[in-house]
């Protein structure tokens, strides 16, 4: 399977908003709002949680996949891209001093 990446999905979630809510989930949501979407996110979050716990790995996997949708079609309504997201996560790494260790050559 080639790979895919949460980019890829962010432009999917950016098509499928404008689409009729009618077929699409996507539009739906962003139709319904961020309170309703958020709480989406918040459900799937839970249930990442319980399959965490679970140490159910197959389900674990379904549900972060849900998780991470969600998170982008929050991220969509309220306008943020997901590279503010990585770029964020980019500081972190230089706040750590693990970013210049990790591409420093062995
Ligand atoms: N990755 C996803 C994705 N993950 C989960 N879901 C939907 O999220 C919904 C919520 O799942 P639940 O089981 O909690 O849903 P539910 O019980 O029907 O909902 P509630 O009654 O709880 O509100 C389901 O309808 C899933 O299909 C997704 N819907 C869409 N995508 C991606 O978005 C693209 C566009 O989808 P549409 O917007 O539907 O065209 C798809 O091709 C996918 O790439």
């Amino acid at each position: 399977m080639s790979k895919f990446s949460l980019e890829q999905l962010e432009a999917i979630v950016a098509k499928r908003a404008e689409a009729s809510p009618d077929e699409s989930w996507t539009a739906k949501l962003v139709a319904a709002g961020q309170e309703r979407a958020a709480k989406k996110l918040g459900e799937e979050a839970v249930e990442t949680v319980i399959a965490a716990i679970s140490q159910d790995r197959q389900n674990l996997t379904a549900e972060s996949a849900d998780l991470l949708y969600h998170l982008l079609v929050v991220l969509k309504i309220a306008g943020i891209p997901l590279q503010d997201v990585l770029d964020e996560l980019q500081r972190r790494t230089g706040q750590s001093g693990l970013q210049e260790k990790a591409s420093r050559p062995k």
